[in-house]
């Protein structure tokens, strides 16, 4: 961990829809939070249309640079800021504004609005790890199968919250064949049904479920996390679980380490995905890589 210098022009990233929370004071009580203590704030609101070249073009355009950008908003919006402060080296700073939260969560970032804008003078930065999945940047989880699914019904549909997902989860998997794989990576191949597979750069799946408890967000390498299919008698209790409470004790779950990783799924051109809780599509092998220590990140301060 390195001390940072006095931010003294920060950039706001502010998502109106996340989390379903009302943000229509948030703007006036951060410039008011940053003028008391000297600092500049300047807002960049996402329209949900383009908003990575957009945010690119802004930071480009804003010369001499920002000290930090903080995304305002849940896992999408923190997935967006960091995806363009990565090739522009600034400290990323976080408001949990949304409905999981989980990056933020694993890097131990209040949860509450004032605490966590207390950051934007009281901070120590740590360098993390990010992964490039495809063409697609991740900071923090990316999966294929079941919950890829679950993703992208949730973000079509019109109902937010876990409950929302523990009920689409359990609809979904009446019918759910799981698909073959085939991993091949760094140090082992895997071959087999897999009922999901998390592409994890650190611990937490969701809103706070564990599924992957020994990593650490900037040790160079990542964790790709399988759940194999399973009984129907046992499916009740592994579906309330992974999305309610720690996974991690099941018996249906193996993990493979690496630094690099190449996913099939034979017979498949295409796959779906959710990367940091955004589903797409993706033509198949999927070549997954880890960026060692690639994104600087505003954390509490050491006690
Ligand atoms: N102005 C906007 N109007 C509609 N959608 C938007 C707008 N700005 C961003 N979005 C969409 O918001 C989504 C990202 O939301 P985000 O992940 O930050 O919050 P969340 O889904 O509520 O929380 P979490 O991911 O933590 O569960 C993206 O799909 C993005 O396209």
């Amino acid at each position: 961990m390195t001390a940072l210098p006095v931010l003294h022009r920060l950039l706001f990233v502010l998502n109106p829809i996340s989390g379903d929370i009302d943000k229509s004071s948030l703007e006036a009580t951060v410039e008011a939070f940053c003028a008391e203590r000297g600092r500049r704030a300047e807002f960049f609101h996402t329209s949900g249309e383009d908003d990575l070249n957009k945010l690119r073009n802004h930071l480009r355009q804003h010369q001499p640079g920002y000290d930090a950008v903080f995304a305002a908003g849940g896992d999408g919006t923190v997935s967006l800021v960091a995806s363009a402060l990565v090739e522009a080296d600034i400290p990323l700073g976080i408001l949990p504004l949304g409905s999981g939260n989980g990056l933020s969560k694993d890097l131990g970032i209040p949860q509450e609005q004032e605490a966590a804008l207390r950051l934007v003078w009281e901070h120590q930065v740590r360098a993390i790890d990010t992964l490039q999945v495809g063409n697609t940047f991740c900071a923090h989880l990316a999966d294929l199968g079941f919950n890829a699914l679950v993703v992208e019904r949730f973000c079509s549909g019109d109902t937010r919250g876990p409950a929302a997902y523990v009920r689409i989860a359990m609809q979904e998997y009446l019918s759910y064949e799981p698909a073959h794989y085939r991993i091949v990576t760094d140090r082992e191949t895997y071959e087999g049904a897999a009922f999901m597979v998390t592409v994890a750069n650190a611990n937490t799946f969701g809103s706070n479920v564990v599924i992957n408890p020994d990593s650490r967000l900037d040790d160079g390498e990542f964790e790709i996390c399988l759940i194999e299919p399973f009984p129907g008698t046992a499916a009740l209790g592994i579906l309330y679980q992974l999305y309610t409470e720690d996974f991690d004790a099941s018996i249906y779950t193996k993990r493979l380490r690496c630094r690099q990783a190449t996913i099939d799924v034979p017979g498949q051109r295409q796959v779906l995905l959710q990367i940091d809780g955004e589903p797409l599509e993706m033509p198949t092998p999927v070549q997954v890589t880890i960026q060692p220590q690639s994104l600087r990140v505003l954390l509490p301060p050491l006690a």
